[in-house]
């Protein structure tokens, strides 16, 4: 860790600030959290996958399961990181063979979600990482796609949560055994 990083108040600083605030995008009334700052910062996005190692370590997970597309950006070196598998979950139409679909709600829109039947081996400990926490959405159908898959969701990390939007509550009975943190919260 740079000396920047090494508190937790340093990191979720460093975070932060490279997290750029989009009015209006991508429609009238949605405040678009921009985190291609924070990739483009090679020492920030290293940061962000040594926290998120940390969790995927403690939790003892196997697998770390990512989110189209934001979501693989952050899940994949985390996965290389901690020396575990990776696993995407895809927008639908996206992934061969047999697949289990979820469908679900997004502050702007819904969509379906795909994983790939055989991605994991039963009662498999993964984590689940994306970028942001809005409604809830997207996680809650994750979740349940990880679980319907026969893994055993143990965490759900994510960078930041828009708490304003209520999705931890939303998430309710989805976070059943599983460990939510959100390194920022606005
Ligand atoms: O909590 P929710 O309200 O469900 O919203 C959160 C989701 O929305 C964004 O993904 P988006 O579907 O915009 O896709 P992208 O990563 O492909 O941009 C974000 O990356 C989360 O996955
Ligand atoms: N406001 C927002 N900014 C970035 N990603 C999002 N996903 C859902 N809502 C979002």
């Amino acid at each position: 860790m740079t000396e920047t990083t090494g508190t937790e108040a340093g990191l979720r600083e460093l975070l932060a600030s490279r997290i750029r605030d989009v009015p209006d995008y991508p429609q009238p009334g949605v405040v678009f959290k921009d985190i291609t700052p924070l990739l483009a910062d090679p020492a920030a996005f290293s940061a962000l996958t040594d926290a998120l190692v940390e969790r995927c370590t403690a939790l003892g997970a196997s697998k770390v399961a990512g989110l189209e597309a934001r979501g693989f950006i952050l899940a994949a070196p985390v996965a290389v990181r901690a020396g575990v598998g990776f696993v995407p979950i895809r927008k639908a139409g996206k992934l061969p063979g047999e697949v289990f679909a979820q469908s679900y709600e997004l502050e702007y829109g819904s969509a379906v979600m795909e994983v790939q039947q055989g991605a994991f081996e039963p009662g498999e400990r993964v984590l689940l990482v994306d970028d942001v926490l809005a409604t809830g959405g997207t996680a809650g159908a994750a979740l349940e796609l990880l679980r319907r898959a026969g893994a055993v969701p143990v965490g759900l990390s994510v960078l930041l949560e828009l708490g304003f939007l209520g999705g931890r509550e939303r998430l309710g009975g989805h976070l059943d055994g599983v460990e939510l943190d959100a390194l920022l919260t606005t």
